[in-house]
């Protein structure tokens, strides 16, 4: 059973319809990367899977769950997504560990000894065990990013959706973040990312999904997407970059 179903999929944005029957299944602890052009759809389709956009047409199953527009399930859908974005928005008012506890506490009810528990567990998992009592200001921008993925995870997702998590990172910390994610494709975590990373697409993801004006334009393993491409949209698209 797929852990993410996406049926032909319809999103517009006043005349712009910007996916034009999107489907994809997810199973799970399959690593996928989404890659594109610029307005091709990949962040809209990480938002639908999400809940954060509504859909116009056709059906998303997250685990058994419909994504629809119910507020009460859509509430309960992110508990069980994490999703991590280009930036980081930690509180700089808490600690990392606060920041880390917040979620659990507030939304689950946890209590604050084992919300610390699980935050020094998870830091752990990104490597940042030592920085629970640092403000995120002191943090390097990846270790922001590596503190936004164990928020993310003391949530206890059963997938990770990752839109360009890099992108706002200098080059030099690009890696460190990376790695973090290597990790947990290794620990068998169930992966959408929408990435320029192409080396590390073709190095950690199953399989690439090439959107292309709203569409599934090629999709496949990663080792066939990257070394023989089928459509002359996907060569001029690698070619690019
Ligand atoms: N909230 C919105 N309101 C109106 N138009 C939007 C909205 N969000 C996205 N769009 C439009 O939808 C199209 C697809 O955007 P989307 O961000 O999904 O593309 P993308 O492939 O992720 O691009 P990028 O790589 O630049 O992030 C673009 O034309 C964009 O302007």
């Amino acid at each position: 059973m797929p852990l993410i179903v996406v049926d032909e999929v319809r999103k517009r944005f006043g005349d712009n319809e910007v996916l034009k029957g999107v489907s994809l299944n997810v199973e799970p602890g399959e690593v996928i990367a989404i890659i594109g052009k610029s307005g091709s759809g990949k962040s809209t389709l990480l938002r639908c899977i999400n809940g954060l956009e509504s859909i116009d047409d056709g059906t998303i199953m997250v685990g058994d769950a419909h994504v629809g527009t119910d507020e009460v399930r859509l509430r309960a859908l992110r508990l069980r997504v994490g999703m991590i974005f280009q930036q980081f928005n930690l509180f700089p008012h808490l600690t990392t560990g606060r920041n880390v506890m917040l979620s659990p506490m507030v939304v689950k009810g946890m209590k604050e000894s084992d919300a610390a528990t699980l935050a020094r567990d998870v830091l752990t998992r990104v490597g940042l065990e030592h920085k629970f009592d640092d403000w995120p200001d002191s943090l390097s921008g990846g270790q922001q990013q590596r503190v936004a993925i164990a928020r993310a995870l003391a949530m206890q997702p059963i997938a990770l959706l990752c839109d360009e998590i890099t992108s706002a990172l200098d080059p030099e910390l690009v890696n460190e973040v990376l790695a973090v994610v290597r990790g947990l494709a290794a620990d068998g975590m169930t992966l959408l990312m929408v990435t320029h990373e192409m080396r590390f697409a073709r190095e950690v993801c199953d399989r690439v999904v090439f959107m292309h004006h709203g569409r599934v334009h090629e999709t496949g393993p990663s080792e066939e997407v990257f070394g023989n491409p089928q459509t002359p949209e996907l060569r001029q698209f690698l070619g690019m970059l």
